[in-house]
């Protein structure tokens, strides 16, 4: 990189460094770092120790220890997972049991009554705005930062309601001080998951908390208003196969539309405390006048759909993409005929949203909670 360049770039490369610095990802000195650092060396048999630290830490967490902003290369352009100081299972066991009994406790805050709907919610646009194309850590969102705490990205109209939700939360990073808060509202939505009868879902911790400066642009989470194109382009940003896509719109089996937050209104389904495949049983036989299909809602709000049984139910023009591409409609025709064909593939697609954008490294353990039921 020529002398120019870099001073261009010297501002944000050092707050990056600064930040990568600080979230202990190097973890140079600890016992972890100094016991895969010694074996690197023995394997690379070489004496040159200096030489062989920097290329471990390339090895492992992406870019180099050392003079930050002088030695951070391009693969650096990574949020690295923390290893050196990262807690543990038992103690995030206990944070999930914390998030869990909340939830079980303050039973009035939704009309539906549990906060879950929210939290899993809070959890995917906490993840959401990861934009795979965009190489810059300062603008390429994901969990990693928790930058939704910050005016700009929580401000965003996709986000409305979720204030709520985190507050909610709150208590707990008062109590588990060395918490943050991506991994806070990550797992928060693991829990609620799990909780409300859905699968076990494999989590990682070792977000950190970042600066306003890494707060995700506006505009990155999806538009509801939209059709199967939009939906898919959305996705393949993220990363995600159509099966993939699919698996996740499949949430919506949880929570509802609020006039207050989106200007939609309405569950999409009869039990929407409860993590099934509800959403895909009622959506398979989209737009009709028979039995069980759906029609647009006539009223003042923006088009969405309505069930003709109960007139109660909602979808949204996104949801009814589904059923409109040949492609999306077998793999709800699937997911509605199979309650365990959803789970695994909404599994490890959810837990793969969850770590857009972060690298984590290959020793970082996958975590899987037991359910409150599961304890007692
Ligand atoms: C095309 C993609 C998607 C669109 C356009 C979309 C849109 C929306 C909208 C408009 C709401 C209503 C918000 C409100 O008024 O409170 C909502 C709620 C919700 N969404 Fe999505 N969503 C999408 C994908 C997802 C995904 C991938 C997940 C999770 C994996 C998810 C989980 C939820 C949940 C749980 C709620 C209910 C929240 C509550 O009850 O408070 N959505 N979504």
């Amino acid at each position: 990189m020529s002398s120019i360049a870099f001073h261009t770039f010297r501002g944000s490369r050092a707050k990056m460094a600064t930040a990568l610095l600080l979230t202990g990802a190097v973890g140079a000195g600890s016992y972890h770092y100094e016991k895969k650092r010694r074996q690197f060396n023995n394997r690379n048999n070489n004496n040159n120790n200096n030489k062989n630290n920097k290329n471990f830490a390339k090895a492992l967490f992406g870019f180099s220890t050392g003079t930050a902003a002088a030695t951070l290369t391009d693969e650096s352009k990574v949020k690295v997972a923390t290893l050196s100081d990262i807690h543990s299972f038992k103690e995030y066991q206990q944070v999930y049991n914390d998030i869990a009994k909340k939830i079980e406790d303050e039973d009035d805050f939704d009309v539906d009554g549990s906060a879950g709907p929210n939290l899993v919610r809070l959890a995917w646009h906490s993840a959401g705005t990861y934009d795979k194309y965009d190489k810059n850590p300062h603008t390429n969102g994901g969990s990693y930062g928790g930058t939704m705490r910050f005016s700009k990205e929580g401000g965003d109209g996709a986000n409305n309601g979720l204030a709520k939700g985190r507050e909610f939360l709150e208590p707990l990073l008062k109590k588990y001080t060395w918490l943050s808060h991506g991994d806070l509202w990550t797992l928060a939505g693991v829990v609620a998951i799990q909780e409300m009868g859905g699968p076990k879902i494999k989590w990682r911790p070792g977000r950190k908390d970042l600066s306003e400066e890494y707060q995700a642009p506006n505009g990155k989470l999806p538009d509801a208003a939209q059709g199967p194109d939009y939906v898919r382009k959305f996705f393949n940003r993220l990363d995600f196969t159509d099966r993939e896509m699919v698996a996740l719109i499949g949430a919506h089996t949880l929570g509802r539309c609020h006039v207050t937050s989106s200007g939609y209104d309405g569950p999409w389904d009869f039990a929407p405390t409860m993590f099934d495949n509800g959403f895909f049983t009622q959506l398979q036989k989209g737009v009709g006048s028979g039995e069980g299909q759906w029609h647009l809602r006539k009223w003042d709000g923006p088009e969405q759909y309505e069930d003709n049984n109960s007139n109660s139910l909602m979808m949204l023009p996104a949801d009814m993409a589904l059923v409109q591409d040949p492609k999306f409609k077998k793999i709800v025709d699937e997911f509605a005929a199979s309650q365990e064909a959803f789970f695994n593939e909404f599994a490890p697609a959810f837990q793969k949203l969850l770590e857009s954008g972060i690298h984590f490294p290959k020793e970082s353990k996958e975590l899987v909670f037991r359910t409150l039921d599961e304890q007692s």
